[in-house]
């Protein structure tokens, strides 16, 4: 376990006397939309911060999002001597990114999380920041951290022998995750217990138009009033809670008047998940464990059009590891002769 010891700071102060310049930070294999949505995003606001860069990371743990706020504290809270501690809060101190596409440079955004790409403070930051981070859990037999990740195993001799167990597994779990989130809370740490997520356009790669004609083949649907593909992560803890992808009219009677409602979902797992992340569908008592490559797809409107509430789901926490997901929403302007309509409300 790591120690925060004088000899370890002045080997940090050795490595960073030097380092006083802002970096740049180059973006390459980038298209130029994608460049330029970010380029726009960065001159239009001065909200953003190195985050934005990041947006479609899943470093979720890493130093990353170490805000230097929080790492501060800690390292007060680890009585790091005053003299180490002015020093690096200065070296964080008005800390500048310039992004540089193609020789373009950037107005200067500020950054207030995060360490330098490249540099060796990064991993002994981390370390520091989280090296107290199993002692929080009282249940699992195991707690592993890595760079990116954290994972919390579970007694791996459950079985379920009778139903309260189940109960008992939940709540051991969801206390667990809510000293998680607390630490992350006090850390100044942000724990993305839900998702996060983007879109991506069919014109941002051909591998996006390949899918959609792929998905089309397969549904027999058309994909021209589909939805932008819509790419979700879940670190450890992230959960989606039990939701209808379908809308009501009522909601948003234009969004229907566009493309009808959503009649199909197509959901392709992107990543294997090694304990946790399944989609449930409570209603039907289904439930798909994730696995890289595979898809599940239902349809969300009976024939009729008329809602379907069997397919209420939800995503249940990752434990181990970190999950993709893929997702197409299909509507139903377009498929009329594809998906012939009933008058019967059930079918
Ligand atoms: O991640 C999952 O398993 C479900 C995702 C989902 O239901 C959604 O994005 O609408
Ligand atoms: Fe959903």
């Amino acid at each position: 376990m790591y120690k925060t010891s004088d000899e370890n700071f002045i080997t940090l102060l050795e490595h960073f006397s030097n380092r006083f310049t802002a970096p740049k930070l180059c973006i390459n294999n980038t298209t130029d939309v994608l460049a330029s949505n970010l380029w726009s995003k960065l001159s239009n606001s001065n909200q953003h911060d190195i985050e934005l860069v990041c947006e479609n990371s899943d470093l979720k743990f890493s130093t990353h999002d170490l805000k230097h706020q929080g790492f501060i504290l800690k390292l007060y809270q680890l009585n790091c001597p005053y003299a180490y501690l002015f020093w690096i809060i200065n070296y964080f101190k008005d800390r500048t990114i310039t992004l540089d596409y193609q020789g373009h440079l950037s107005k200067q955004v500020k950054v207030n999380r995060g360490t330098p790409q490249g540099s060796c403070f990064g991993p002994k930051t981390y370390i520091v920041n989280h090296f107290d981070l199993p002692s929080i859990f009282d249940c699992p037999s195991e707690v592993h951290l890595y760079v990116d990740d954290l994972a919390i195993l579970f007694s791996p001799s459950i079985y379920l022998k009778y139903a309260q167990q189940v109960y008992e597994i939940e709540t051991r779990i969801n206390k667990d995750l809510l000293k998680l989130a607390n630490y992350a809370e006090s850390n100044h740490q942000p724990i993305y217990n839900k998702k996060t997520d983007t879109w991506l356009r069919d014109e941002d790669s051909p591998v996006l138009v390949r899918l959609s004609q792929l998905i089309s083949a397969l549904t027999n649907l058309t994909m021209e009033t589909a939805e932008e593909v819509h790419v979700v992560n879940y670190g450890v803890g992230g959960y989606y809670s039990p939701h209808l992808d379908f809308y009501h009219k009522w909601e948003n009677p234009a969004y229907f008047r566009k493309a009808g409602n959503r009649i199909a979902t197509w959901m392709t797992y992107m990543s294997d998940v090694e304990w946790g992340g399944a989609t449930v569908f409570p209603l039907s008592g289904g439930h798909i464990v994730p696995k890289k490559g595979s898809t599940v797809f239902w349809y969300n409107l009976n024939a009729s059009g008329e809602a379907d509430y069997r397919t209420l789901h939800a995503a249940c926490p990752v434990l181990i590891g970190n999950k993709w997901v893929a997702t197409k929403w299909i509507h139903e302007h377009g498929q009329e002769f594809r998906r012939r309509c009933s008058l019967d409300p059930m079918v």
